[in-house]
């Protein structure tokens, strides 16, 4: 396994959600600070004429089993999962049921105790320059135990040559507890109910934003989705790479094998379901995860495809309750029926309502 110190590489903050935080990895700074490699490796030394300063040395070069890779870092939460299990369960039950060309590959890399306090001081420096999204104030990197994950960078060589996206596809199918006859599919409906329980949010389009989009056999309906994940990446494309992308969209097969195992591994719903089953908790994680594409600008490259954020869900800690009670307010506000209570307010674009 491979262990990284701030003698080996410098982290530079990518993104982060609610439970990591995400780092481009790069070669080490020797010239900022005082107590970098090149003064180290130098303090001991007797100069004469030939031997260069270490100013004038350049940076080291990065372990070539960096290359193409990011590292991600888990977040100190309460009943936070830790990331050997988070691997283990990768590597036995998520990683045998895609192709490898289709996941985020991970490995557990270990971290120096120094370069992770230098990651934790940074976090909090940026809270200052406001650089850190402040919904993501105050929680930080834990720093024992000290593994970290390399993760395949889906952002290398983002320039005019690829367009790289990324989206969460969430529930691809109906909650098996929603009332027949339902308008609004479990993703939409909790859309709803969250916008209504947040005041003055702006109201944003977002008209193709329903998920089973993704799932139809229509390709205006792919389209909107498409126009939709464009808008929230802030990004622009040419005509050609949208079609390109709703062609592909509308012929793989991967979302459709998410779907199929979010329905198999949960077909009866949170009410019935054992929460703490393995089923269950994998279910609860391709509803969660995220779709990662490199859309190629030549005609000839192939689009690439990758999941990730596939990590093993907890029941604890009240995760159980949350996800029971949800659904409970879902269905008895009146958020699948789209009948909840001042109902003008809140536009309705789930597939289910057309
Ligand atoms: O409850 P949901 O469907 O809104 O999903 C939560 C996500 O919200 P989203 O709607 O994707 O913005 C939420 O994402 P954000 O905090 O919004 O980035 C988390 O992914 C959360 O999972 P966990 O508690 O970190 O394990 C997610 O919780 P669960 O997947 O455990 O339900
Ligand atoms: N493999 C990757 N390539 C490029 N960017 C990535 C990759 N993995 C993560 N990111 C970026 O980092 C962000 C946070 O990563 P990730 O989704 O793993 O965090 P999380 O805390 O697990 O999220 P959540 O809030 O869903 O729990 C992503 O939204 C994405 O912008």
């Amino acid at each position: 396994m491979l262990t990284l110190g701030l003698l080996d590489v410098q982290l530079e903050y990518l993104a982060e959600g609610a439970a990591n935080v995400v780092y481009r990895i790069r070669p080490p700074d020797m010239g900022s600070d005082p107590s970098t490699a090149a003064d180290i490796y130098f303090e001991n030394y007797d100069y004469d004429s030939d031997t260069p300063l270490p100013s004038e040395i350049s940076p080291l070069q990065l372990d070539p089993r960096l290359k193409g890779k990011l590292v991600r870092l888990r977040k100190h939460l309460p009943h936070a999962i830790p990331v050997e299990d988070i691997q283990r369960h990768f590597e036995a039950i998520i990683r045998p049921l895609f192709g490898a060309e289709n996941l985020i590959e991970s490995d557990l890399c270990q971290m120096s105790p120094s370069l992770l306090n230098d990651c934790n001081s940074k976090l909090r420096r940026m809270e200052k320059t406001d650089i850190r999204p402040a919904k993501r104030w105050g929680v930080y990197l834990t720093e024992n135990p000290r593994y970290g994950c390399l993760i395949t960078d889906m952002t290398w060589l983002v320039d005019d040559t690829f367009v790289s996206l990324e989206f969460k596809p969430k529930w691809l199918v109906q909650s098996p507890t929603a009332p027949a006859g339902s308008k609004r599919c479990r993703s939409c409906a909790l859309r709803a109910m969250k916008k209504a329980g947040s005041t003055n949010q702006p109201e944003t389009s977002n008209a193709g934003s329903c998920p089973l989009n993704l799932m139809s056999s229509d390709r205006t309906k792919i389209k909107l989705f498409v126009d939709y994940v464009m808008e929230s990446n802030s990004k622009q494309a040419s005509q050609d790479v949208q079609r390109r992308l709703i062609d592909f969209l509308y012929r793989n097969t991967l979302l459709e094998r998410v779907k199929r195992l979010q329905l198999d591994l949960d077909p009866h719903g949170v009410f019935k379901a054992d929460l703490k089953s393995s089923d269950f908790l994998a279910a609860m994680t391709l509803r969660d995860c995220s779709l990662f594409l490199r859309v190629p600008t030549n005609q000839n490259s192939a689009i690439e495809a990758r999941l990730g954020d596939l990590d093993l869900k907890t029941s604890l800690g009240k995760k159980a309750e949350y996800w029971r009670n949800i659904e409970r307010k879902l269905i008895d506000e009146g958020w699948y029926t789209a009948t909840e209570q001042d109902r003008a307010r809140h536009e309705n674009h789930c597939l289910l309502s057309k």
